[in-house]
């Protein structure tokens, strides 16, 4: 089994390294193709894959394309590709927002599955959502379920409204923690912390919660009733999140990522 991935940045290339540090590929049968010259450079020195800026010399030799590029390149993207595809490639798309019945259009594909996934793929701990065209068969949607799962955890959900959705949860979701973190170090630093004990105290802060929770069947709020002892400290936070409307404000941020993803599908 070949295949190929096009876009080699952040998310092209989490996949190409996760699938080439699994046992279920060769890293001679991982191609990767990208248009920038300075990345095809990096990738030739790294040699971990085939390196390609032709579609014409890698295309026609993938079972599996997974396209890993901006939305706004698809459709150039895949009119260019066009030319190069065979009949039963499966074309596995990571990009926000980009729907199947496009994707089909412009590709002239019809096993298309469309992805969600998070940039804690990086590091194996990724959760990818997908949904796939009817004309995937089982053994096909198997098969790159087990790609998916080598950066993390993957879903199938159950329309392509879900996608959306999860980007709006998950997709974009690593970004929400990274700017509660940030407005705590800043807090921090603002109290007379440096820097680097900002860090620590907020990084251990983060994964120790996140580890307790995960390791419980309790819910946030059970969670966050623990920690907070009537008349005391971590209530006063928590009565001023409120007061501030910050859940709501959260959960607004979270449809405004959602609302995002359904419009870009609208624009490409
Ligand atoms: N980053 C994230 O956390 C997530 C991203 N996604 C989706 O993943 C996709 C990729 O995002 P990301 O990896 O961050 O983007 P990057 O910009 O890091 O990577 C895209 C790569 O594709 C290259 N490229 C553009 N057009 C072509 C083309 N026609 N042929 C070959 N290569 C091309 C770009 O080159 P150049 O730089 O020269 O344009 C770049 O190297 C997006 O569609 C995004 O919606 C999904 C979930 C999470
Ligand atoms: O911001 C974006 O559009 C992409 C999709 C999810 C995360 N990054």
């Amino acid at each position: 089994m070949k295949i190929l991935v096009i876009g080699a940045g952040n998310m092209g290339l989490t996949y190409a390294e996760g699938m080439s540090k699994s046992k279920l590929l060769k890293k001679k049968n991982i191609m990767v193709l990208d248009n920038s010259e300075k990345k095809l450079e990096a990738l030739n020195e790294i040699s971990h894959f085939d390196a390609f800026k032709e579609l014409g010399d890698c295309v026609p030799k993938a079972d599996i394309i997974f396209i890993a590029v901006k939305p706004y390149h698809a459709e150039n993207l895949f009119k260019a590709l066009k030319g190069f595809t065979k009949p039963g490639q499966v074309l596995v798309s990571i990009m926000a927002g980009v729907n199947i019945d496009n994707i089909k259009k412009y590709s002239g594909l019809t096993k298309i599955v469309r992805a969600m996934p998070n940039l804690p793929a990086q590091i194996g701990k990724g959760l990818t959502s997908y949904v796939t065209s009817p004309e995937v068969s089982r053994i096909e949607k198997l098969t790159v379920e087990s790609l998916l799962d080598t950066t993390g955890k993957s879903m199938e959900v159950s329309s392509e409204k879900l996608i959306d959705a999860s980007t709006g949860i998950s997709g974009s979701g690593p970004a929400y923690v990274f700017y509660f973190m940030q407005s705590m170090m800043e807090a921090a630093l603002k109290m007379g912390f440096s820097k680097q004990d900002s860090t620590v105290l907020v990084s251990q802060t983060f994964t120790g919660a996140v580890e307790l929770f995960n390791q419980s069947n309790l819910s946030p709020n059970s969670w966050m009733e623990k920690v907070a002892s009537k008349g005391g400290t971590t209530r006063a936070a928590l009565d001023s999140m409120e007061d501030n409307n910050v859940n709501e404000l959260i959960k607004d941020a979270a449809f405004a990522a959602f609302n995002r993803a359904v419009e870009l599908g609208k624009e490409n």
